[in-house]
């Protein structure tokens, strides 16, 4: 595992994870997304603000990284960049080794407002349907992959419904099975649990990685939740405050098979959810890495 692993650095006061520094460093050719020195400032009337001062990190194939960090840290900054809908002042973002300067067709994002992101005119199958039509993708093709999306999301009995019929919990579902069916090789999700209620955020959870299994897809996932960062992730980078740059890339060494009841009573689980916690708080006082450009 390590050998493809340019970068590498010891948890100091924690638990005995594997970290790596300001941000996990692939060798040449071994990671589907890269983010590479991204700095971005946005010019405002008031004068510039520099919302990401200096990402580094990269994602192998096929995994599941979560993304966390202090309110204002540049999170939805970074996936804007990310998803090619942003340019960044400096820096770049290479997918599968291709540099990305506008929207990808192999990527696809999923918000928190799935009420703005569906269409409420449009019934469940072709909301789901409309990216594969946009791309010109043949009706029957089309038909089988919105029905095994449906199927993959547990809404093969909602086809007809429009949105507004629907429970939050299950539009956003609506909105995954959307990206699902697009088929991307990355999957970017920015806080895509927060406006559903609980016990409907541990089943998205549980979807999630189900979804994330069977496809194979890269997954960065935006949250603000530290235990659903744990219980999500492969990895977790923190964020630091802002001007922002990667405080710590945690990999999280929980048991593949994850069940809500079961690993989060793991005392491992505690451990890693505690450091996660401690080195938010840490970023908040605007404590950064030693090695951090400030
Ligand atoms: N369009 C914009 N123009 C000017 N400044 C902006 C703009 N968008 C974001 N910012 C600033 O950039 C910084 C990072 O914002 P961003 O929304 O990316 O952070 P975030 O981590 O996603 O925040 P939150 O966790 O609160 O959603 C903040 O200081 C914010 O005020």
């Amino acid at each position: 595992m390590q050998s493809d692993i340019n970068e590498t650095s010891g948890l100091a006061g924690g638990p005995a994870a594997e970290t790596f520094g300001a941000g996990r460093v692939l060798a040449e050719g071994k990671a589907m997304l890269s983010v590479r020195n991204l700095k971005k400032v946005y010019q405002t009337d008031g004068g510039p603000v520099e919302a990401v001062r200096n990402l580094t990190f990269d994602l192998r194939a096929g995994e599941l990284a979560c993304l966390v960090g202090p309110s204002g840290s540049g999170k939805t900054t970074l996936l804007k960049c990310i998803s090619g809908l942003m340019a960044p002042t400096e820096g770049e973002v290479l997918l599968d080794g291709a540099k990305v300067t506008g929207p990808p067709k192999k990527m696809a994002v999923v918000f928190q407002e799935y009420g703005r992101s569906l269409f409420p005119w449009m019934r469940v199958h072709e909301n789901v349907e409309l990216p594969l039509k946009n791309q010109g993708m043949a009706k029957t093709e089309r038909n089988r992959l919105v029905d095994e999306a449906l199927e993959a999301v547990g809404l093969s009995h909602v086809p007809m419904s429009y949105p507004w019929q629907l429970s939050g919990g299950m539009q956003q579902r609506v909105a995954i099975a959307r990206a699902v069916a697009y088929q991307p090789e990355v999957l970017l999700m920015d806080e895509p649990f927060a406006a559903v209620d609980a016990q409907t955020r541990a089943d998205l959870e549980d979807l999630i990685r189900t979804v994330w299994k069977k496809l194979g897809v890269t997954v960065l996932f935006v949250t603000h939740d530290i235990d659903e960062s744990v219980y999500l992730g492969e990895r977790v980078i923190i964020l630091s405050s802002s001007p922002t740059v990667v405080q710590e890339d945690l990999v999280i060494d929980l048991p593949e098979e994850r069940d809500q009841l079961n690993t989060r009573a793991l005392p491992r689980f505690t451990e890693l959810r505690h450091h996660v916690y401690e080195q938010i708080q840490l970023a908040k006082t605007g404590r950064r890495p030693a090695d951090a450009i400030r």
